[in-house]
């Protein structure tokens, strides 16, 4: 990362000198703030949108870009690809342990609480999704659903990402403002990609089940999911898919035996993948816009599933499922998915999540798996179970 970068902060004061409009993003090895935006490049079509980037990043008074890729992507989106320009970057290393110990922060209670779809009908279209995937040219669709809070007293999204990062260990914590004026929160586990020099890094993860406080139910739905043939083909098509699009980039691709991986309220199916990047000149948001979206937030094949999304989801999915990151003039970079995420307003958050649907799916299975990636977000809003 470029000298203007200021490391060495501590954790909190990242977090004391976070407000709406910069942009948070908290991993395993940093956590990084940028701030002082004046400059957002906006653009529809993501490859596009990589290239202006290029071209910013070419000054050296901009340390980095960073911002967020909404779910649909392309010319006829709905909403545009949104990358800050900050003017100061400061750095610290990870959040945790000392996060751990930071008082959770104060969250008003809703007034009023509304999932969209209603269960039931997210279970309808759920089973609807199984019989459309008997046709077997559409292999796996992801089917989400949101639940909007609303709020008599304005939300304040910093205490939301102060309780996002206390709760969330491992993976990536983030904050991204959107075009509207509204914040893009979020602790997810899943990168997309990062690039370090010519290093690729990828963890897609596909297949689910919850956490449990019992240790011996939490054992066993670990121990379930690793052998779940289900899940297996659900993750299978994922890494399949994600090494088509990265084969050109790269030589020497590798995947890593698949594992069970855990965050506080799921656990998932992940898989490392690695490469050599051929040509140094493509930046890291460059190839997270050719992975982008992935059968773990779409299905596969892309169009299909993405016509499929767009026909039983009553919603629009906005930023949930995009990608957030982060990339720098020498083209490194980190982005994650968008999920176990909420947008928030002035006076309302909107909750997302999603599972991935294959022709064996259970719908009721299904219901039960959103409202176990709703507790992400919940638990930072003091409303989840303990
Ligand atoms: C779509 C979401 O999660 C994705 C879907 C998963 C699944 O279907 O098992 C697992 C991890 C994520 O890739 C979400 O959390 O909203």
């Amino acid at each position: 990362m470029t000298a203007t970068a200021h490391e060495g902060a501590r954790v909190a004061d990242l977090l004391d000198g976070y407000a709406a409009g910069d942009f948070f993003f908290g991993t395993e090895r940093r956590t990084l703030l940028g701030s002082g935006v004046d400059g957002a490049l906006s653009e529809r079509d993501p490859v596009v949108l990589a290239e202006r980037v290029r071209e910013a990043l070419a000054d050296p008074d901009v340390p980095l870009a960073a911002g967020i890729l909404p779910f649909d992507t392309g010319p006829d989106a709905t909403y545009p690809g949104h990358i800050l320009l900050p003017r100061e970057v400061r750095i610290s290393g990870p959040a945790h342990p000392a996060a751990a110990s930071l008082p959770q922060a104060g969250i008003g209670v809703p007034r009023s609480m509304r999932p969209v779809p209603e269960p039931a009908a997210h279970v309808a279209a759920v089973a609807r999704a199984v019989e459309m995937l008997r046709d077997e040219r559409l292999r796996k669709v992801v089917l989400a659903r949101v639940l909007d809070l609303e709020f008599d007293e304005p939300i304040r999204p910093e205490a939301i990402l102060r309780n996002l990062v206390r709760g969330n260990p491992a993976g990536f914590t983030f904050a991204a403002p959107l075009p509207g004026g509204s914040t893009f929160v979020g602790a997810t586990p899943e990168l997309l990609l990062s690039r370090y020099g010519d290093r690729v890094f990828s963890h897609p993860h596909a297949g689910s089940a919850p956490r449990s406080a019992d240790p011996r139910i939490d054992a066993e739905n670990a121990r379930r999911l690793a052998e779940s043939a289900k899940d297996r083909r659900e993750h299978a098509v994922v890494i399949e898919d994600m090494v088509e699009v990265l084969r050109p980039f790269c030589t020497r691709l590798r995947v890593a035996p698949t594992e069970v991986v855990g965050t506080p309220t799921m656990w998932h199916l992940g898989t490392t993948v690695t490469g050599r990047l051929t040509d140094p000149s493509i930046t890291a948001l460059r190839l997270a816009a050719a992975l982008h979206p992935t059968p773990a937030v779409c299905g596969t094949p892309t169009e299909a599933a993405r016509r499929v999304v767009g026909e039983l989801e009553p919603f629009d999915r906005g930023y949930y499922a995009g990608a957030v990151g982060w990339v720098d003039a020498a083209g490194d970079g980190e982005w994650a998915v968008a999920i176990r995420s909420a947008e928030a307003a002035e006076r309302s958050l909107r909750l997302y999540a999603g599972g991935g649907i294959v022709a064996d799916s259970d719908p009721e299975a299904e219901l039960a798996e959103t409202t176990a990636k709703f507790e992400t977000v919940l638990r930072a809003m003091g409303l989840g179970h303990p």
